[in-house]
């Protein structure tokens, strides 16, 4: 605290599919006035891009020669996040089974990752009380100096669980097998893999409800910010 105004707080949430970042990180944001960012949104919005205009996702070279031309803004109220690429709303569609499949291979590309991760970092930069950013590597990369990294797991089973349910009833095994997948596509990439901080707090949520998993991690906010 300096002259009474508070430091931005920036918060890392990192973690495989269907640990519970986003409903994690949206709630602790609302509650604490915070803004926040789902950089997993922005990878799809591109991957969306490259599918609508043709570009061939099984092309590296293809992807990295493409990366700067779609103009992507993420809105970053808590309660009403968005998401456009030049100037559509693609929130929709970029949850779709297709985008799916392909943003692995998408957000392997380098040229993609740097793209990408600026615009994080310049968004972070401008939140005004602070920010909660979910993703891969918020934590080891885009913001390393962040006040606070959580790093969230949970069994593959309650994942799979968990997403089958959002997908009204998708099956189980189906969905455990492509999350296992993608997972580890996104850890053994070379350039910004999933991974835990060295400094990031593990919070394994397979038997916790959201609304634990929420108050630990504002609890540790606010710790935190108390200099704890
Ligand atoms: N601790 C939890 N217990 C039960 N369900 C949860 C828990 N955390 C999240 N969920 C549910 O699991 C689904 C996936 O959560 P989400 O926050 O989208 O995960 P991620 O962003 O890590 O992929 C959502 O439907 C969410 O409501
Ligand atoms: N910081 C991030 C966030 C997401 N991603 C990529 O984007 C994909 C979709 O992320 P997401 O958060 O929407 O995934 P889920 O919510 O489906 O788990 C991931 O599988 C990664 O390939 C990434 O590479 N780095």
């Amino acid at each position: 605290m300096e002259n009474g105004v508070a430091k931005p707080v920036i918060v890392a949430i990192d973690g495989p599919s269907g640990t519970g970042k986003s409903s994690t990180s949206k709630a602790v944001a609302a509650q604490l006035g915070l803004s926040y960012l789902d950089t997993g949104a922005q990878y799809r919005a591109i991957t969306w891009w490259m599918v609508t205009n043709g570009i061939d996702t099984a092309d590296p070279s293809a992807i990295a020669a493409a990366a700067a031309k779609p103009d992507i803004l993420s809105g970053t109220e808590p309660t009403a996040p968005t998401i456009t690429v030049d100037g559509v709303d693609v929130s929709g569609p970029i949850r779709e089974q297709d985008v799916t499949s392909k943003v692995s291979a998408v957000s392997a590309v380098p040229e993609v990752r740097a793209r990408i991760t600026d615009l994080q970092r310049a968004i972070a930069a401008s939140a005004v009380t602070g920010i909660v950013v979910e993703g891969r590597d918020i934590g080891t990369t885009v913001l390393p100096d962040a006040d606070l990294k959580i790093f969230l797991t949970a069994s593959p089973e309650a994942r799979a669980a968990r997403r089958s349910g959002e997908l009204k009833g998708a099956d189980l095994h189906t969905t455990r097998e492509a999350l296992i997948k993608r997972d580890a596509a996104d850890s053994s990439r070379k350039t910004s893999p999933l991974a835990k901080a060295d400094d990031a707090v593990e919070v394994d949520t397979t038997d916790l409800t959201l609304q634990q998993v929420i108050e630990c991690v504002v609890t540790l906010v606010e710790e935190k910010r108390a200099g704890k």
